[in-house]
């Protein structure tokens, strides 16, 4: 869908794009990196509105620099900023915008009304966007760039603003983008761990230059970590104690840190697994006890764990720094609330 080889943009005090190759396939790929890393920049290069200094880029099989209005017809576009006119109403916005793309007037509005409501705006539509919550404002956004039926839709920062539940309803929302629709997206964020529930792939880039680009379960993979949570019994009033002592008897190796359970329950021991073996010695070592198995689960990676304890593989792979210091894993400096609810919710 999308390939950059080489892509650069230098303006004159900062390299935006640095030399970035890339290859996108069909799906949900998101586009992650620090404010400032270069995101936006590669959005306008892939839409033909911004040359690009040295390298090429191609859209759908388009080059870029001389294609820029084809590319523009078959691609929906989300900027990043609030671009709506506070006196109009949605309706009126996106049939505005379906017309501009080439839609005749009665399938403009056919196709706005079905946006619209596929976004999540109903009553409201009819409504000046001025009277709009940063939500209502940002669903607008996503419609406008889906009405006239794109192949591919670039979303720059579309859960920027939002509260934990706005933006859990957009991720959904762009998930089904693809899933309901067939719309392949690609889609920016500043924030690594709310990708990685809507994207297949990700894309990370730091400084303009390739952080890393792999599909999301790559970077999930399975890892070697047990969760097992307990219940306590008149014997054993610590049962989370008592299963720590007797697996380390046991030879099993157990991390020190524990997760919370549920309320009012025990906490949960990260248990090292070395192979099938382990489940069963765990299972043995509980009943043994006398104590109730409340689970016992393996663990996946979060992306974010897998830059925190991958550093430097991560510096190898792309010669650039990891991207806890990228600043995406952790929330940047001076985020709003939201953004750091949002990362610790998503982890
Ligand atoms: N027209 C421009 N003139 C000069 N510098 C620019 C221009 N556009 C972007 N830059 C610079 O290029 C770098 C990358 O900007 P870009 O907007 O692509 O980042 P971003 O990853 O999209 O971050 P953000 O989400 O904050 O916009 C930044 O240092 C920015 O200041």
């Amino acid at each position: 869908m999308i390939a950059t080889e080489s892509l650069s943009k230098r303006f004159p005090k900062v390299t935006a794009l640095d030399r970035l190759s890339v290859d996108i396939g069909p799906g949900v790929t998101g586009l992650v990196g620090a404010n400032g890393a270069g995101k936006s920049t590669m959005i306008k290069i892939l839409l033909g509105l911004s040359p690009a200094t040295e390298g090429r880029a191609e859209v759908l099989g388009l080059d870029v620099a001389a294609n820029g209005s084809e590319i523009r017809e078959r691609v929906g576009y989300m900027p990043e900023h609030d671009c709506l006119p506070p006196d109009v109403s949605a309706t009126e916005f996106v049939v505005h915008m379906a017309r501009m793309s080439g839609l005749p007037p009665t399938a403009a509005r056919e196709r706005t009304a079905d946006t619209l409501r596929h976004v999540g705006l109903y009553e409201e539509r009819y409504r000046p966007m001025g009277g709009y919550s940063t939500g209502m404002k940002q669903r607008v956004k996503l419609a406008q760039a889906l009405v006239h039926d794109p192949e591919l839709v670039f979303l720059d920062e579309p859960t920027n603003g939002l509260d934990p539940v706005g933006r859990d309803e957009m991720l959904a929302l762009i998930r089904r983008v693809y899933t309901d629709f067939g719309i392949s997206v690609l889609v920016t964020s500043h924030l690594l761990g709310e990708l990685e529930r809507t994207c297949d792939h990700v894309v990370i880039i730091d400084g303009g230059k390739l952080l890393r680009s792999s599909s999301t379960s790559d970077f999930t993979q399975t890892m070697g970590t047990l969760a097992v949570e307990v219940t306590d019994t008149d014997a054993h009033p610590d049962g989370t104690a008592a299963l720590r002592e007797r697996l380390a008897e046991a030879g099993v190796s157990v991390h020190a840190r524990e997760e919370d359970g549920l309320p009012g329950a025990g906490h949960i021991l990260l248990v090292e697994a070395t192979g099938e073996e382990t489940y069963d010695v765990v299972r043995d070592t509980v009943a043994g006890l006398g104590l109730g198995l409340v689970r016992m689960e393996q663990r996946r990676h979060h992306i974010a764990e897998v830059f925190r304890t991958d550093s430097a593989e991560a510096t190898d792979v792309a010669g650039a720094p990891d991207a806890s210091s990228a600043g995406i894993t952790d929330p940047p400096s001076g985020p709003a609330a939201a953004d750091q609810a949002a990362e610790a919710s998503a982890r």
